[in-house]
């Protein structure tokens, strides 16, 4: 790290390439402890690939990232195994084990990273789906049964299972209607607040940047253009942000925003 322990993820000059095709290049970015960061950015911008290269599943191509502490590049197993223990995530579709139920799926990342003994793994996993505000009822559930809201809710609590400082989200309100979108926004948000989260959170919801970002970082041209405040952004003149904030979407979520 460049020595500030209160930068708990840096990115330097990222190159992301498929074959032939520069998805990032030349992409900075850092994310202070404690911060609520949105990522926005026009489809096929890179938004996920960015997520995948700073938790390690997918390669650099060229350039560094930090995470926790940890140099990427040169992460052993143990390091992986601490910066596993120590962020959660919650992919695109929730991405629950569809044969295993609520519990079972909230309970796997305390199987495989504690020692705890099965009873109080049970007793651990049922705190948290409480904390995501999901009933006792859900535990028995596969995903298969859940709505699109309850699926989100299993993901986060699973992404919760082993008290993580960092939690990655790729569009958690994506499917979900404005009512339950602003509940999970809600929800996250005062996550977040009582348990002193760093959230990287990728969305396309004008709304969840309103209600809950502190700072919004904007992937165009193939890197970070800009990272700061809403409002900050609203008198951007880059053309895909001006478009992004000032268009009948911005203007929408900045009235109920
Ligand atoms: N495994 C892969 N192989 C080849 N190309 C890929 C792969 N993964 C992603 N890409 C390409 O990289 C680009 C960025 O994809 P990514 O999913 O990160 O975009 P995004 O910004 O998250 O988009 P969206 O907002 O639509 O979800 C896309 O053009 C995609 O086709």
């Amino acid at each position: 790290m460049t020595g500030d322990k209160d930068t708990v993820i840096e990115v330097r000059g990222l190159l992301s390439q498929f074959g032939e095709r520069v998805i990032h290049e030349d992409l900075d970015l850092d994310v202070a402890r404690g911060e609520i960061l949105g990522v926005v950015g026009g489809s096929g911008t890179g938004k996920t690939v960015l997520l995948n290269t700073i938790i390690g599943l997918k390669e650099p191509d060229g350039g560094s990232v930090h995470l926790l502490g940890h140099d990427m590049a040169e992460a052993t197993k143990a390091d992986m195994a601490d910066i596993e223990r120590r962020t959660g995530v919650l992919f695109q579709q929730g991405a629950l084990f569809s044969s295993l139920t609520v519990l079972q799926n909230v309970a796997s990342p305390l199987v495989e990273h504690t020692e705890l003994p099965r009873s109080l793994i049970e007793e651990i996993a049922a705190m948290k789906i409480a904390l995501v505000g999901l009933g006792p009822e859900s535990h028995h559930l596969k995903p298969a049964e859940l709505s699109g809201g309850m699926r989100k809710r299993a993901g986060l609590a699973r992404a919760l299972a082993l008290d993580p400082e960092l939690l990655f989200l790729d569009e958690p309100t994506a499917g979900l209607d404005p009512i339950g979108a602003a509940a999970f926004d809600e929800l996250i948000r005062s996550l977040a607040n009582d348990l002193g989260l760093t959230v990287f959170m990728i969305t396309h919801d004008l709304d969840s940047l309103y209600a809950i970002c502190d700072k919004v970082a904007v992937l165009a041209d193939k890197h970070v253009v800009i990272k700061a405040t809403v409002s900050e952004l609203e008198r951007s003149d880059h053309p895909w942000i001006h478009e992004y904030f000032h268009g009948p979407r911005g203007r929408a979520a900045q009235r109920t925003g």
